[in-house]
């Protein structure tokens, strides 16, 4: 008997990187998978292999989060696929770079639509789904360090997370009743596509690593045993909190 044995997990943004380790991860523990990203392209084809020969199931579905109605759309096709869904890991994600005062109006929406309203609707599609058919459901949303310690040059960013803790901390009381529970899990520095310039430029990655005890960056395994574990129902009583995965990243850097 596996810990996900008859389940079914969506995970958004998994052609890579932290959502393809989650989606691996949910598999080799029993659950048949919807992969999730804005194209299939290689990447994508490959985690379906390695899921197939962990035994399970797996399903790619092309949308772009951001957009209201493709998540919506996305969430119920994945429901569709094989006639049910358990779990929402809320894990695609983006960061834009820029000064405060230069932020366009196009990148503050890049990243606000991608990070905090497709998840906030993805989650709606998934509880009406959970409402109509009476069964439970779990949520986890890939939220960040950052929405805790601050990351100059990257507000849109920043306040995307922000948003997102207190999101969850929100819908933890207004779920609780249907069965349904949700939490943050706040990677550190991980070892992902999204941060290649800093694992290039040494400068940089000696800045970052002075300020993780571990001393060392995190992997996106890592990260996916938190999401497995929250997913669970070893987590059952768990609700409306954000769990860090940092190498203590976050309580070092508010000591300084
Ligand atoms: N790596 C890190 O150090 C940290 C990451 N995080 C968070 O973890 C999450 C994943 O990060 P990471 O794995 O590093 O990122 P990557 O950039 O490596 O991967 C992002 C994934 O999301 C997909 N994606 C991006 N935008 C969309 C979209 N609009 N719709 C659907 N899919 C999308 C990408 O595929 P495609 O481009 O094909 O759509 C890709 O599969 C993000 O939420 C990020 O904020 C938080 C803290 C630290
Ligand atoms: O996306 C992120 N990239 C990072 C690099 C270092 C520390 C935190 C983060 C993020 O949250």
């Amino acid at each position: 008997m596996t810990r996900f044995q008859n389940k079914v997990a969506l995970v958004t943004g998994s052609s890579q990187g932290i959502g393809a380790a989650c989606a691996l991860r949910l598999a080799a523990d029993g659950a048949d998978i919807i992969l999730n990203g804005r194209k299939l392209d290689e990447r994508g084809e490959d985690i379906i292999k390695q899921i197939e020969a962990l035994g399970r199931r797996a399903h790619f579905l092309v949308a772009d989060v951001s957009k209201m109605q493709n998540v919506v759309d996305l969430v119920n096709e994945a429901i569709s696929v094989y006639g049910q869904l358990d779990i929402l890991v809320n894990n695609a994600g983006v960061e834009k770079n820029n000064d405060f005062w230069n932020v366009t109006e196009e990148e503050y929406d890049f990243v606000m639509d991608t990070n905090l309203k497709g998840i906030f609707f993805g989650i709606q599609a998934f509880v009406k789904y959970c409402m109509n058919n009476k069964r439970g459901g779990v949520v986890v949303n890939m939220s960040s360090v950052h929405e805790e310690i601050i990351f100059p040059h990257f507000a849109a960013y920043c306040a995307s997370k922000g948003g997102l803790k207190m999101l969850t901390r929100n819908l933890a009381t207004e779920l609780a009743p249907l069965n349904i529970r949700i939490n943050n899990v706040a990677p550190g520095a991980i070892a992902t596509p999204i941060n290649k310039k800093l694992m290039e430029t040494p400068e940089l990655l000696e800045g970052v690593l002075d300020n993780i005890p571990m001393r060392k960056l995190g992997t996106p395994e890592d990260v996916a045993a938190l999401v497995a574990f929250l997913a669970s129902d070893d987590a059952k009583y768990v609700t409306g909190s954000t769990y860090f995965v940092d190498g203590g990243l976050t309580y070092h850097y508010e000591e300084q």
